[in-house]
């Protein structure tokens, strides 16, 4: 399965466009004032290539939801330069921005309105940017998502966990991003849900050429879908590899290693359930 995970990436790389999609540096950030501030990033850099699916992983509170955040625009206190397409990132949230540059988060239960239908839902961002033919945009995207049209009257808690993270991926979708930012998209979710969500990720890449950022604890996860990874501790980043790299054990730092030793055994499972793309 190794072999394979290398071969899809390689093909993958090959048709990936070598300019810059997203172009993080020197980002700093900290929460609170005076003795009470706590800097969780620390002069961050990274680069994700148009086309690219880029990872980034590391343990809990390293810092890796903070950087997608920063770039969606959630956090706005940041210091540093931040760049998508080329075009550098204001602190504030512009429409414009909203429209390039969407986020999918962890939890399908929380991200959804409990009163609004799913219709509602992808109508909405429509709606806000004043974008038209919104029936056929929210039916085509159904379809895109693996959902079919009867969803659209329906609430979010009449779907299942990965109906749900499947309309979260639709509503990141609706504004036609380049960017996706994906924070754990399944780890809500049960072992053979995740791969159904993995491979819809990937199959949506494919067919858009959109760029993806992922956050993960998982390495299965990673060597399933990135290129390129990130390792984060303490708000740092450790070192950046490619997967073949990180797949093969060939991780430069001892922190890597571990993190690789320990996801082994999800990693063989996941790779029985995830299709090859
Ligand atoms: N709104 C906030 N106010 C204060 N501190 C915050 C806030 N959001 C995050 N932090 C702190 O920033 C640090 C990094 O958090 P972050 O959520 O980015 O970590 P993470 O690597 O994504 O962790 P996990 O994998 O558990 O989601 C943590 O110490 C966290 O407590």
């Amino acid at each position: 399965m190794k072999t394979e995970a290398i071969t899809i990436k390689t093909r993958a790389e090959e048709s990936m466009n070598a300019q810059t999609m997203i172009d993080v540096r020197h980002l700093n950030l900290h929460f609170g004032e005076g003795n009470k501030q706590n800097q969780v990033l620390f002069d961050v850099n990274f680069t994700v290539g148009k086309g690219e699916i880029y990872g980034l992983v590391g343990e809990s509170g390293s810092g890796k939801t903070t950087v997608l955040k920063c770039l969606a625009g959630l956090f706005t206190h940041w210091q540093g330069e931040l760049q998508l397409n080329g075009t550098p990132l204001t602190h504030n949230l512009s429409p414009a921005r909203c429209r390039q540059v969407q986020m999918v988060f962890q939890d399908p239960y929380g991200s959804l309105h409990p009163r609004h239908t799913i219709g509602d839902i992808l109508e909405e961002p429509l709606a806000i940017h004043r974008i038209g033919e919104r029936e056929r945009r929210i039916s085509q995207l159904l379809d895109k998502v693996g959902l079919s049209r009867t969803f659209r009257d329906r609430y979010p808690h009449q779907l299942s966990g990965g109906q749900r993270q499947r309309v979260a991926i639709a509503r990141a979708l609706i504004l036609e991003p380049q960017v996706l930012l994906l924070d754990e998209p399944t780890s809500a979710l049960d072992v053979s849900v995740q791969a159904e969500i993995l491979n819809l990720l990937a199959q949506l890449h494919q067919e858009a050429g959109l760029t993806y950022l992922l956050v993960t604890h998982d390495l299965g996860v990673i060597a399933h879908l990135c290129h390129r990874v990130a390792v984060m501790q303490h708000g740092r980043i450790l070192e950046t590899l490619p997967i073949e790299q990180l797949v093969s054990g060939k991780a430069d730092s001892p922190y890597t290693q571990m993190l690789v030793q320990g996801s082994q055994r999800y990693s063989r499972e996941m790779a029985q359930l995830v299709a090859v793309f």
